[in-house]
């Protein structure tokens, strides 16, 4: 290799800096090429590791603060790597939300730098370095066309983002936040208002993951209502429930006499969601054919009705959402890996309520509130019982789940106080209905039995059951002997 292109942010103690330079001076280059250059997946790697590896010499961020947290993501475009994208920090490990926004930024890069050698704007083969500021400053906009721009623009956007990112530093903040529509504070959802705050006053693209009924819907509407479009709509399109032959007249509309059944012309919701947003629900089961014409309607930002002759701009902030594992789909081949980078721009995940019960006991009592004001009824609150029945269920319908369980309990209600709900799928046990309840000597015994069998019968040594169980080899000898036990149970 007489080459590497590396693309670089840096946390530095007055902010960020950021530069591409392509380096090709041999004695640079060895140490590079042999660290960095063969990764082609992410790599996170603390200081320690390349102190592990290659000595306290490792240092390859041309500055000289040192660094405690290295990130190394290839720039791929189209299966060429055309350099690598490093962040290199202070403060945190990268987690998997760090590690997401590199990789979009590393995305964005990788097609910059492809736009750029098309334009001869900047030529990888150069001998000597380029270092053109071109996320802060960019120098190049006096060739810039303006799909340069829009790339530098994006990438500006992610960076500042970044960067607020890194400087958060979640233990030194004791406020407790709140959202005036969603309810709970667990830990969970602190992080979910702390990211709608970071997001509120962009135009980023939003993926909302979280399995049915955690409240993606809900979300949606907040950054919307948190944003400078919110004085126009959020149109919703639920790419599961529309039948796959009419959806691409739901988004993109079409112009009458287009096709058989086509009597008006129809306005998509793209159009409809025009300097506004659009929700894209369950975007995991848009077909693949549709992928390609959003995501083209993602880059050049206008479209065309079906039977449509001219191209409509559209200002449209998009916002999706799947319960689907959108990164397997893709692994899959079902869900295309390009436009699944330009919607994860900045990707946020609901919990599911089973890991923040702690939300359970004010949810419950928001929605009670709720249904009996709209029954006009006077309802009170919960008995500890029925509190401790919410607590030890699993949810599996999440929120919405809860929401109609207590719509329910609220029709049943016999009192001020609800004293028991019913929850689905689990009537309540009577100790005459349970299965019989081994003891704590037979259970002991026919786990030791268990043991002795899928050892052979033997005791001691390398492989018998003593070694198995963490005792003694005499200790299993008298318990068997107590619980009455013999070979002739095992074999
Ligand atoms: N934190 C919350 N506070 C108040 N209500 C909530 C909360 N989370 C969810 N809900 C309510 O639960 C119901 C389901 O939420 P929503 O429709 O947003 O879920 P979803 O994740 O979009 O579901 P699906 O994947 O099935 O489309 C809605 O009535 C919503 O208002």
């Amino acid at each position: 290799m007489d080459h590497i292109t590396r693309a670089y942010l840096t946390e530095i103690l007055s902010g960020q800096i950021s530069c591409v330079e392509t380096i090709s001076d041999p004695v640079s280059l060895s140490l590079i090429t042999k660290e960095i250059s063969g990764f082609d997946f992410p790599v996170l790697k603390s200081r320690q590791d390349w102190i592990a590896d290659f000595g306290e010499n490792h240092c390859l961020t041309n500055h000289p603060t040192e660094y405690h947290f290295h990130c190394y993501i290839p720039l791929e475009n189209n299966g060429r790597i055309l350099g690598t994208f490093e962040l290199h920090n202070h403060n945190h490990e990268l987690n998997a939300e760090g590690l997401t926004f590199c990789c979009n930024i590393a995305d964005f890069i990788a097609g910059l730098l492809a736009v750029m050698e098309e334009r001869n704007v900047y030529e990888p083969n150069l001998a000597t370095p380029i270092k053109s500021e071109i996320i802060n400053e960019p120098k190049i906009s006096a060739f810039a066309d303006e799909k340069i721009k829009q790339l530098e623009q994006e990438i500006e956007k992610l960076r500042v983002q970044l960067a607020e990112y890194l400087i958060f530093k979640p233990e030194e903040s004791s406020e407790i936040l709140t959202h005036p529509e969603i309810v709970g504070s667990s830990p969970e959802m602190q992080e979910v208002y702390r990211l709608l705050n970071l997001i509120s006053s962009t135009e980023t693209t939003v993926l909302i993951l979280g399995e049915t009924g955690t409240g993606k819907e809900l979300i949606a509407k907040a950054v919307h209502d948190g944003s400078t479009r919110s004085q126009k709509t959020m149109v919703k399109v639920n790419c599961a429930a529309i039948p796959p032959n009419l959806i691409e007249s739901e988004l993109f509309g079409h112009e009458k006499g287009s096709f058989t059944g086509a009597t008006e012309r129809r306005i998509g919701k793209f159009e409809q969601a025009h300097k506004g947003t659009i929700f894209l629900d369950e975007i995991g089961e848009l077909p693949i054919d549709l992928q390609v014409r959003l995501l083209r309607v993602l880059q050049e930002k206008e479209i065309e009705r079906i039977g449509g002759k001219t191209t409509i701009p559209t200002d449209v902030r998009i916002i999706s959402a799947t319960n689907r594992n959108l990164l397997e789909e893709v692994e899959a081949g079902r869900f295309r890996r390009d436009l699944f980078y330009r919607l994860n721009v900045f990707p946020l995940s609901l919990p599911p309520l089973r890991n923040r019960k702690s939300d359970i006991a004010v949810l419950a009592t928001f929605f009670l509130e709720k249904f009996a004001r709209k029954s006009k009824r006077t309802l009170e609150g919960f008995s500890k019982k029925a509190l401790s029945q919410m607590m030890a269920y699993s949810w599996p319908g999440n929120v919405r789940e809860l929401e109609h369980l207590i719509e329910r309990q609220v029709v049943m209600a016999q009192g001020p106080v609800i004293r028991n709900v019913e929850i689905p799928g689990s009537p309540e046990k009577s100790l005459s209905t349970l299965a019989p309840v081994k003891t704590i000597f037979e259970n002991e015994r026919d786990h030791i039995f268990a043991v002795l069998a899928l050892c052979n019968g033997k005791i001691s040594g390398q492989n018998g059951a003593a070694k198995l169980l963490g005792v003694p080899a005499t200790t299993l000898n008298s318990k068997i002997k107590r619980l009455g036990l013999s070979k002739k149970h095992i074999f």
